[in-house]
């Protein structure tokens, strides 16, 4: 925002609540702000800014909640203050293209999430403390940070790694050695090897990794196979440097691994690894993610970047805050979403499928995977649809095994999905927003799968369906009965029956959110049951 001037901290001081300070890329300049008055702060973030001058040694005393500190990209100088390096939390430090000198101090802390002193003109040897630290994720910070600035600044800091008795001097060999041998060690780790040499480490449980690379094949988007960016407002960042940075797995579904990963600025994406992603030639595949990235639409997350290898993908989205509505629903985020929240990702939902609908009037399916846990929440619990237009470029015996379309009756028996097999995903969404409810097949796969969903939805019409959590928190009743209405108009097996998709969004968009619904509130085991006996 070229936001510049004084940074009053003592207006800040009254904010007792204020626990996160972010002025990142902006035009602030001169010496840093005494923000140890801010002694709540967990997180300071003051990345690309003109600051500049010595930081004093006790500039960070007594800020004891301080976990995340960022002042890359300015033009401080001077040493790393000590007051920093024994903050006792403290768990990403980004200090990168300064021009702090002197020795590196002794951290209190050894297990960073985030660790990059690159770019800066320290010198000496690497302190005890940070020799402790995982190598690899030590080697990911320091090396490719300065083999990318070499040319333009020389590091002394890689000098020093790069010296036998360093122990972060470290190649991508010893890189994958030590992530094999701390694999060996904790049961927890397991190492596969990708068919594009991508070494992933993962985490079984949800734990910071790393995930180190080799000898990786060129993707065609410039030397060393970077990534292809389709968007603009975003920083650039290359597949070393993503794939070396600390990342947590968020889960492994049907065509490969998810992980979340932070970039230099704080930016926080979310990388999808994709087998079976051959059908499309490299020209097609690049026409198609291009045109993909152009989708702009507040209920779709937007691709940022991909890479293409010949025989992995890789996609790059933003971060959802509040992960997938599937975890909300029976996972373990499960707080018990209330009515207006659930109308709220029902409208959006589909919104972002009309939206899709109307990009790609060509193909049967705009969506094609539209399933809950394909349905992210950003901090708002705004929806946003996730895994679209894939169905192009995936192999048709994986698509059909797997993704959610093919789970249709259209699809499953006569292998011909058509422009309403979207509108059934939907329903299904919406029963199972309202039921609270896990669709049966979607554990399962194979060919009954879409019998299996048919007797699922039976069993709706067959008692007392809705979600408790949502029912006791809400009186809705009347429009949740009306959404019920429309969620079985999508799930009509027979397809000469079920709501077009503009029927349904136009239906669903006329469902309003009430305070109070006295009149229709009569609860719904009163409900009269036969309107949705009847459509089915
Ligand atoms: N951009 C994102 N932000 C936050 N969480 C995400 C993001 N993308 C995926 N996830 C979550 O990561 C987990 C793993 O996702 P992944 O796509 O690998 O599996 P899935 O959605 O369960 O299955 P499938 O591959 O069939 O779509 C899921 O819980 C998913 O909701």
């Amino acid at each position: 925002m070229e936001l510049s001037g004084t940074i009053d901290i003592d207006s800040l001081s009254e904010l007792s609540i204020l626990n996160s300070f972010s002025v990142i890329n902006n035009n602030f300049e001169g010496l840093i702000p005494e923000f140890k008055k801010l002694e709540r702060l967990r997180g300071l973030f003051l990345s690309k800014n003109k600051f500049s001058g010595g930081i004093r040694d006790d500039a960070f005393d007594g800020m004891r909640r301080l976990k995340r500190v960022f002042l890359a990209e300015n033009d401080f100088s001077g040493h790393i203050p000590s007051s920093l390096a024994q903050l006792p939390r403290l768990l990403d430090v980004n200090l990168h293209d300064n021009r702090f000198d002197g020795n590196i101090p002794e951290f209190q802390k050894s297990d960073f999430r985030v660790f990059d002193l690159s770019n800066n003109q320290l010198e000496g040897p690497i302190p005890e403390s940070l020799s402790n630290m995982d190598p690899s994720a030590f080697a990911a910070l320091f090396l490719i940070r300065n083999r990318k600035r070499k040319a333009k600044n020389p590091n002394p800091v890689e000098a020093v790694a790069s010296k036998p008795q360093s122990s972060i001097a470290i190649s991508s060999e010893e890189a994958k050695a030590s992530m094999e041998a701390r694999a060996s060690m904790e049961p927890s780790i397991s190492i596969e090897t990708k068919s594009i040499d991508v070494v992933a480490v993962e985490a079984k449980a949800a734990t910071t990794t790393v995930l180190p690379i080799q000898n990786i094949e060129d993707g065609g988007g410039g030397a060393g196979g970077d990534f292809n960016f389709v968007r603009e407002d975003r920083e650039v960042f290359d597949l070393q440097y993503l794939l070396r940075a600390s990342a947590e797995v968020l889960g492994s579904g049907s065509f490969g691994s998810t992980y979340k990963a932070l970039v230099s600025s704080g930016q926080v994406v979310v990388v999808k690894r994709f087998k079976n992603m051959n059908k499309l030639g490299k020209q097609e595949f690049f026409e198609h993610m291009r045109r993909v990235g152009r989708l702009t639409h507040p209920n779709v997350l937007p691709l940022i970047a991909f890479y293409y290898g010949k025989e992995e993908k890789l996609l790059v989205y933003d971060f959802a805050q509040n992960g997938s509505l599937a975890s909300h629903l029976h996972g373990k985020r499960n707080l018990g979403l209330d009515w207006p929240t659930r109308l709220k990702i029902i409208k959006g939902v589909a919104r972002g499928l009309a939206y899709l609908y109307r990009e790609f009037p060509d193909q049967k399916l705009p969506h094609g995977h539209l399933k809950s846990s394909n349905v992210l929440l950003d901090h708002t619990y705004k929806p946003l649809l996730t895994e679209y237009q894939l169905v192009p470029a995936i192999n048709k015996n994986h698509a059909q095994q797997f993704m959610a379309a093919f789970k249709s009756p259209e699809a499953s028996q006569y292998d011909s999905p058509t422009h309403k097999t979207d509108v059934w995903c939907l329903g299904i969404l919406i029963l199972e927003l309202l039921t609270g409810k896990f669709p049966a097949d979607y554990a399962r796969h194979g060919k009954n799968a879409s019998e299996e969903l048919e007797t699922w939805v039976k069993s709706i019409a067959s008692g007392e369906v809705l979600d408790k959590d949502m029912v006791g928190g809400s009186n809705g009743q009347g429009e949740m009965l009306k959404m019920l209405r429309i969620g079985m108009g999508c799930c009509e097996w027979d397809e000469g029956s079920r709501l077009d998709w503009n029927e349904a969004v136009a239906m669903i968009e006329e469902v309003k959110e009430k305070d109070n619904m006295e009149d229709e509130s009569s609860g719904f085991s009163e409900w009269d049951l036969s309107f949705y006996s009847e459509t089915l």
